[in-house]
This record gives C-alpha cells, structure tokens and sequence, in this order.
C-alpha cells in the first residue's frame, strides 16, 4: 500500500473518528435536552398530582377539616332538596347552620336540645312534633329511603317544617355529617328511632339491617361518644328480642336470646352494643321494647295499615295463623301512648358521664316495654277495619309462613310506670278509629265509613 494512500486513509480515518465523536456529543447533548424536558413534564405532572390529592384527602387526623371538606364535597355535588334553593343553604353553609341551630335550640327555659333519627318516620314524627310542642329544641335526621312509600316521609316532613321543625337528610353511616351536627349543637340528647323496620322483609334484604341496625347505631354512638357534652341516649329497640320467650306477659327480666327473626337480632345486637358504649364510654343509654306500634301517619308496610288498604279495595287478605292452627295475637300499641313513653324516657334519662371519648364514672343503661298489656288477635283487628271502613274483607286464613313471625306478644310494662308513669290509654278500636279518619283523609277516600269516625274524642 503507498505511503501516501497510507497518510490519506489514516487522514480519513481521524476525521470519521472525529465526526463520530461530534456525532457522540451532539447527541448526547440532544439526549440531555430531551431527558430535561422529560424531567421537567414529570415534576410538572406529579406536582399537579400532589395538588389533586391535597385537594380531595385532607389530612385524616384534623377530623373537622375532613368533615368540612366533605360536607364541602356533598354540598356541591348535592342535587335536589338543598342544592336547588340557594348555596349557602345546602349541608355545612351558614344558612344551614344557622337552621340547623334554630331547629335545636329549646324555646323554654331548661328545655332539651333532642337530636331525633328517623324523624320523617311513623314514631320519629310524632315525638318530633310532642317534643317541639312543649318548647323543646328539635333537630330531625332522616334519609328519606324508599322501603316504603317516601311521599309519606315527606309529608311527614312539611308537616314539622309547619312547626320549624328541621329535619336534615342524611344516612346515620355519614359520621362527618353527624360530627358536623355534633360541632353546632350541644344536644343534650338523642331520640334514636332511624331504623330498617319490619319482620318479614328481612328475609328479602338482610344486609339492610346490618347497615341501618347496626353499623349506623355503632356510627352515632362513635359520634356521641367522642362529643363534648355526651347526650344521652334513648333508642327504639323491639317486642321482637323476646322472640320464641314463652313467658307470659313478657318482662324485661325474660330471655332474650332466642330471636325468631335477623331483625329482631339486630335489635338485641342494638342492646348489647349499647351495654358496650355504655360501660366503656359512659354513654347513658335508655332502650324502648315498642309493642307493634300502630296509628294516624302509621307504616304502610304494617298489617293494619295494607289490611285497610286492600279492604278497600276489595283484595284478599291474608290472616296467619300458628302452625297449630290459634290465632296470630298482638300487643297493638297506640303511638300517642308510644309516644308518652318516648318523651317520659327521655325526661327521666340521666346524663351521659364521659366527655370527648373518655368515661368519667358510672353511666344509666337501661331498658323497657312499652306496649298496650292488652293482646288481640289478628283476626279481631281485622273486624274492627271492617266495621270502621263498612266494607267486608276477603279474608284468607293461612298458616303462618316461616318467616320470623311470633305467635304473640304482650308486654308488661310495670318497670316503664315506675320509672316515668307510662300507662297505655288508647285501647285498640278507639286507635283505629282514628287511624282510619287519618286514613281516608290523607288518601282523599270516600269510604262507607260509619259516623263514629268523627268521633268527638279524635283528635289525630
Ligand atoms: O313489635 C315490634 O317490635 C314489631 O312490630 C311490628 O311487627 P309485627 O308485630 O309483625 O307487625 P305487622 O307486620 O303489622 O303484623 C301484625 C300482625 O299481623 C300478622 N300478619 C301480618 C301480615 C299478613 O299478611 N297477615 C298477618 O296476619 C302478623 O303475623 C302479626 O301478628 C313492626 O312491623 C316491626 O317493625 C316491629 O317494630
């Protein structure tokens, strides 16, 4: 190979491995840049993700922050009843607040500031209503759910708001929502009547039990327990805990332990929590047994109630029977009595001794009946309907399904009228006859309802 080929080829040589070399850097530079840009968008996203999750999940341990940015969340997201009047009335605004406190505060001196669940409910109304009567202050909280008709939940409500009776919709699980209540009112107490009622249906949707019976009962004793004053608690258990008990009448001292049904076992598990809450925390707690519970702006899932309905209109009822063939009784309990009974436990009911989670000494527990201490057969029920509504039923008599029914009930209620004079007035014809005048009127019916139902004494 000559010597100057060899010069030229090592000369081309050097330049490829110089071009090469400012190919290497320039790319490399190339490289950086894009590598920075990349950088660059990467802070920018995860700054950007940074800003989005402050923004929905505030620290957990300012429990207040937490529960105002909820309320904050639910107020704008919320459609319907709050949303559509005015912003600063939707939940946690200052027009909420400032009627949430008016609903609360008592209008006589030493009256009780009474947070009532379930107030849009059958009981929950009526006492709502006594309760406010008497100059008490009167928070409702209801989540207007639809297992029975909830156009009757609201006209249960219109017919509060006439008395500034306030009824907050909300679930009983929605603790920020209850601890906001919580941090604007010092309720002296609390009328727990929400509940997922009925025997039957429970068959049909057992985890609503578990959700409204429990989990929900657990969440406002959470809320009450960590308040500051305590209120102290009266709450709607059943005549359902005593379940296959075969003593008679039923007592507070019987057994127990036997529910026929999952919703009288959530009911007995309310007992047992409320012992709980109770022994850690101070919380005082006062239980009702009510006897099925009947009367004006009543449960249209209860028997009196759909027995009128399709006497009407001329559908067969069914009337249950016990597998050996007697006849299905019931300690019908007339509400206003129920209700006497609600406000006298409430009256009687000591203070909670524990403050912001912490018990200070011993705390009431207790629980009673309260029912009529009279039994009467379904079947007698049902001739009283067909008297008061002059119209034969179809009657269908059947045996009893298996389905969590008791063949009777019949309350003693000796402990209830030591402790606040409860005594039942109403007897069962007089309590329907006022049932069925609220009936034909809510309803707008024209039946052949004799003249006694315009009776003097009616008052519903
Ligand atoms: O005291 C309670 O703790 C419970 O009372 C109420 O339960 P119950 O006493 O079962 O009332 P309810 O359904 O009106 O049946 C009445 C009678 O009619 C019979 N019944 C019922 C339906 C039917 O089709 N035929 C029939 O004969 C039936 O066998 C029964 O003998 C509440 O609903 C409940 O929420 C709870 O509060």
């Amino acid at each position: 190979m000559p010597l100057s080929a060899t010069a030229d080829t090592s000369k081309t040589v050097k330049l490829e491995r110089y071009n090469s070399y400012l190919r290497k850097i320039h790319s490399t530079k190339v490289l950086n840049a894009s590598s920075k840009v990349l950088f660059r968008a990467t802070l920018l996203v995860a700054l950007v993700l940074v800003l989005i999750f402050a923004i929905n999940y505030p620290p957990l341990s300012d429990s207040r922050a937490a529960a105002a940015h909820h309320l904050h969340r639910r107020s704008f997201l919320s459609t319907g009843l709050f949303s559509s009047s005015s912003s600063s009335s939707s939940i946690g605004g200052a027009a909420w607040e400032k009627r949430v406190r008016q609903s609360s505060t008592a209008k006589r001196p030493h009256g009780l500031s009474v947070l009532v669940t379930g107030a849009a409910g059958f009981v929950g109304s009526h006492c709502s209503l006594a309760l406010r009567k008497r100059g008490d202050g009167v928070l409702g909280f209801d989540n207007f759910n639809d297992y029975y008709d909830p156009s009757l939940k609201r006209a249960r409500q219109e017919l509060l708001e006439k008395q500034q009776v306030f009824i907050v919709e909300g679930d009983l699980n929605d603790g920020p929502l209850l601890r906001k209540l919580f941090d604007v009112v010092p309720f002296t107490h609390i009328l727990h009547l929400a509940a997922q009622a009925g025997v039957r249906y429970a068959m049909k949707n057992p985890q609503s039990y578990i959700a409204s019976n429990i989990a929900g009962f657990v969440n406002l004793l959470e809320v009450a327990k960590a308040a500051n004053p305590q209120p102290a608690i009266v709450w709607a258990s059943s005549s359902s805990v005593y379940g296959l008990n075969t003593e008679n009448p039923f007592s507070e001292e019987h057994r127990t332990d036997q529910p026929a049904s999952l919703y009288a076992a959530t009911k007995k598990a309310g007992e047992e929590i409320a012992h709980t809450y109770n022994h850690i925390y101070g919380l005082s707690l006062t239980g009702l047994r009510f006897f099925t519970v009947y009367g004006p702006w009543g449960r249209p899932d209860m028997a009196y109630f759909f027995f009128t309905k399709d006497i009407l209109h001329g559908k067969s009822i069914d009337i249950y029977r016990t597998q050996d063939n007697q006849e299905v009784a019931r300690d019908f309990t007339y509400i206003d009595d129920i209700v006497k009974g609600c406000v006298g436990a409430l009256d009687t009911a000591e203070k909670s001794t524990g403050s912001g989670g912490k018990k200070r000494g011993q705390a009431q527990l207790r629980v009673y009946n309260l029912g009529n201490t009279s039994p009467v057969p379904v079947g007698r029920l049902v001739s009283i309907l067909e008297g008061l509504l002059g119209t034969k039923a179809k009657k269908h008599l059947i045996k009893m399904p298996r389905n969590g029914d008791v063949p009777y009930t019949h309350a003693n209620v000796s402990l209830a009228y030591k402790d606040f004079g409860y005594k039942p007035t109403t007897d069962l014809a007089a309590g329907l006859r006022k049932f069925v005048k609220w009936y034909v009127g809510y309803y707008g019916i024209q039946p052949r309802v004799k003249k006694e139902t315009s009776h003097a004494e009616d008052s519903a």
